[in-house]
């Protein structure tokens, strides 16, 4: 099983600066998470931040026990070979031909012979669908490859935790459904925790089991995917449908005014392009491919959502007892539509973004009704992640 990660009160800035502040989450091990934001807000700072590329001011990244923020330099190279890393640009060095750049890290940090680095190697580049493309030039392939090739780099050293960059950038749609597929059997295979940073809404609804968003320098939620997928913050709800209408603005947050004229414009029957359907909802996660191993993480993860859920919004309890299936949720005690509509509206999203800071508090979730047996699994404590602070919270701490 991947490593867990445990983020607390991680603060960055670059000079005066301020990129994101208070960070607090936990990334199970061996589920998939996904960091959502729009340009700017710094995820690939965030990234750098987890592998002690860039110094945070303040906080804790805590992955086995090792704080990588306050560690030795010893200590910190040591657990750096826990991580992954697929860069945004697959990172490749163009003159040297796939095998040698899938190989560079084992030349670097193992003393493994020529003939065990070349095994290696070769299952890294199938297990990424490069099989036959070793001898070619970064500069010979297509985009996708190149990622291919970056994400079998960066599994050669084993990891237990993966971290990818915007693996979709410059890949057609088709090719990141491939690419998700990918990651989703790399997680089956080999359980490491991953963390994808992306601005796909396809992706991000469709592979994560959490999901995050950082927006106006901080963390504005981080929890099971049901949450984010169903929730009616304004930001998210912009985000999730791709709208121009928001509090999101071309750099930064528009300002109440700004967003007054334009709710005015859509109410005066004015399109922005955007499409008038609502993505949110939760849909199916993607599964891993007929006769790859089960995700033990996906099993994990239920147990471990289960007995926060009456903590979580109504909207993503509902969203999480209705994927369960029949022998689930009798396992668990629930089932469908238990749980009480919460009687609340929709906010408007002419709302000015001051009123969201913090971002507004979603009602207090309604506790589903009583179980007949809780709604403990059928793991045993220690097989289900103890996360300290794994309780999802409504955003800004309000309670
Ligand atoms: N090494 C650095 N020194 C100073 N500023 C930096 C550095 N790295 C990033 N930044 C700044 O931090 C901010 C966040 O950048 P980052 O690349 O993390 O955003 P992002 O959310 O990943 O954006 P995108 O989605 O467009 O890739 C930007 O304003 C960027 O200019």
């Amino acid at each position: 099983m991947g490593a867990e990660v445990v983020i607390e009160g991680l603060t960055k800035s670059f000079g005066k600066q301020a990129i994101w502040r208070d960070v607090t989450l936990t990334l199970p091990p061996g589920e998939v998470s996904v960091m959502l934001g729009p340009s700017g807000t710094g995820k690939s700072v965030f990234l750098k931040s987890m592998i002690g590329l860039l110094k945070p001011d303040r906080g804790k990244c805590v992955i086995n026990g090792v704080d990588i923020v306050t560690c030795s330099e010893a200590k910190l190279y040591e657990t750096r070979k826990l991580f992954g890393v697929l860069f945004q640009d697959g990172a490749l060095f163009g003159s040297m031909n796939l095998f040698d750049n899938v190989a560079f890290p084992l030349r670097e940090h193992t003393k493994k012979s020529e003939a065990e680095i070349k095994r290696i190697v070769f299952e890294k580049l199938e297990l990424t669908g490069l099989q036959g493309a070793e001898k070619k030039l970064p500069g010979e392939i297509s985009g996708g490859m190149r990622k291919r090739a970056g994400l079998a780099r960066a599994l050669v050293l084993d990891p237990e935790i993966i971290l990818c960059d915007e693996p979709d950038s410059g890949l057609d749609p088709v090719r990141t459904a491939y690419l998700s597929q990918l990651l989703i059997d790399l997680n089956a295979q080999i359980d490491a925790t991953i963390l994808i940073v992306t601005h796909n809404i396809n992706l991000a609804r469709t592979v994560p089991d959490n999901l995050g968003m950082l927006f106006r320098k901080e963390l504005v939620m981080f929890g099971p995917r049901e949450v984010l997928l169903t929730s009616d913050e304004p930001v998210v709800e912009q985000f999730l449908n791709g709208r121009r209408l928001g509090p999101i603005g071309m750099s930064e947050e528009k300002d109440a005014a700004q967003m007054a004229r334009e709710q005015a414009h859509a109410d005066a029957g004015h399109s922005d392009g955007s499409s008038e359907e609502d993505v949110r909802g939760v849909v199916p996660q993607i599964e891993p491919t007929p006769g790859m191993p089960e995700r033990a993480g996906v099993r994990r993860r239920k147990d471990r959502v289960m007995r926060i859920l009456n903590t979580l919004p109504h909207a993503a309890q509902e969203g999480i007892i209705e994927s369960l299936t029949d022998e689930e949720r009798a396992r668990y005690g629930v089932h469908s539509h238990m749980v009480p509509a919460a009687a609340q509206s929709r906010p408007r999203l002419d709302q000015p973004t001051q009123q969201m800071a913090p971002v507004q508090p979603s009602p207090r979730p309604r506790p589903v009704e009583d179980p007949p047996r809780g709604f403990q699994g059928d793991l045993s404590d220690p097989q289900v992640a103890r996360l300290p602070d794994t309780t999802w919270k409504p955003p800004g701490g309000a309670s």
